[in-house]
């Protein structure tokens, strides 16, 4: 049996994969094998012994101590593309309301309750005050063009925005997604000084903490509009507040809510509502629950944002999956520990992902406690485990 611990609401589109005879999951495990999590930093946690993996049904793996994890043998899995949709509706919406004000005149024409047959003469009165630009025709930065950043410049392009994307590690499946008009800079400059708009899609690491700051606010055209569904630490938040005082920035809009922006007037802050729709929630519940079910039961590994991917075909009774070290000769060793004690591997596969490999072998042949400790104590291991 499989302990599953929740953190989180998981939608029952993911948890229903999980096999009563197989699986027991809930928020109150202290000892469990896997872990099943949104948004819930699990920097402070103290992992279980046994724990092995960890899904994350979302994109952004921030919350998740990867170097620890990797340390520890636990393979990390994100959703790639199964919220994007979701939030690619959130940035349109922000464009529009970072460009027209809808939110305060919404917030007026309430204010006019109790006006009658006034209503609508005080409606076309006011309405100036509420007045903003068309995007047909400006043009939209995208920086980070991934499952998120691909989808905003499309539809951008479509409502008649003129984009320019930048993302140096740009995949093929990326490249082969974008429609065509979509400008490519390997500048990211091009992005600050052409935009009218500028949206940010990349994951919050240290080397993009702080992508949008003080340096590149100050080479956008005056009035420029920012927006950030990505993460909270990408925009410098102090220069951000400095650009909208000092009017270079007419507005920010931002899934991250912070004291300092609620006090600014042009500032929009949203809940973290990006993949907030149940369409999306149900498609990362069920990706990270097949991850999770997929890696326990067979050891393949898919989608994980610390371990290499790996699949390797059935053949045999027995299955060692050794998380390990990339380094010379290690996979000789764990093959000549097994030759040693008579065990013949009838099927392998290997793959390395930096400084860190995973090898999947093959026997009929059954493994002793003897044999185990010995595989454990091949220099480099980091740890195993037998399926069968
Ligand atoms: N607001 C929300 O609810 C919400 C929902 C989903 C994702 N997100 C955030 O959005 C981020 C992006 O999501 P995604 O699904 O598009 O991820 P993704 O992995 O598909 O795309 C990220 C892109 O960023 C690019 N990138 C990495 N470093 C870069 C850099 N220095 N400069 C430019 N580009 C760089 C990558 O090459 C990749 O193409 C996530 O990491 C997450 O933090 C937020
Ligand atoms: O990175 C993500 O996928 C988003 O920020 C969504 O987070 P959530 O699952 O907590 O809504």
């Amino acid at each position: 049996m499989h302990q599953v611990k929740l953190f989180n609401k998981i939608s029952n589109a993911g948890l229903d994969l999980l096999k009563k005879d197989s699986y027991e999951y809930s928020e109150d495990l202290t000892d469990y094998d896997a872990i099943l999590v949104r948004s819930a930093k699990l920097h402070d946690l103290e992992f279980p012994k046994g724990l092995k993996c960890i899904a994350r049904a979302g994109a952004g793996v921030n919350n998740i101590p990867l170097k620890k994890c990797t340390e520890k043998g636990i393979v990390v899995f994100n959703t790639p593309g199964a919220n994007a949709n979701a939030v690619k509706e959130l940035v349109l919406c922000g464009l529009l309301l970072s460009s027209r004000d809808i939110i305060g005149g919404a917030n007026w024409v309430k204010t006019l309750a109790g006006n009658g047959d006034q209503i609508s003469a005080l409606a076309e009165k006011g309405k100036s005050n509420f007045a903003g630009p068309e995007i047909a025709g400006k043009t939209l930065g995208v920086i980070g063009l991934g499952a998120i950043g691909v989808r905003v410049a499309n539809a951008a392009i479509e409502l008649g925005m003129d984009v320019i994307g930048y993302d140096p590690y740009l995949s093929v499946n990326a490249a082969l997604n974008i429609q065509r008009g979509v400008a490519y800079t390997a500048n990211l400059n091009d992005i600050f000084e052409k935009s009218d708009y500028i949206t940010v899609h990349v994951p919050l690491m240290d080397s993009t903490r702080g992508i949008v700051g003080e340096e590149g606010i100050a080479k956008m055209k005056d009035g420029v509009r920012i927006l950030n569904f990505a993460r909270n630490g990408l925009c410098d938040e102090d220069a951000v507040i400095a650009g909208l005082e000092s009017g270079k920035v007419a507005c920010y809009v931002t899934d991250f809510a912070s004291e300092k922006l609620l006090a600014q007037p042009k500032a929009i802050c949203l809940p973290h509502l990006g993949a907030s729709t149940p369409e999306s929630e149900d498609n990362c519940a069920r990706m990270a629950a097949e991850e999770l079910i997929e890696y326990l039961e067979t050891g393949t590994i898919r989608n994980s944002v610390n371990f290499p991917n790996l699949r390797v075909p059935r053949e045999a009774n027995i299955r060692i999956c050794i998380m390990h070290r990339n380094m010379p000769n290690l996979i000789a060793r764990l093959s000549t520990t097994l030759s040693d004690r008579g065990i013949n591997i009838e099927n392998m596969g290997s793959r390395p992902r930096d400084e860190i490999a995973y090898t999947i072998m093959e026997t009929n042949n059954e493994l002793t406690p003897e044999t185990k400790a010995a595989l454990q104590a091949v220099e480099g291991v980091i740890s195993f485990r037998v399926i069968e």
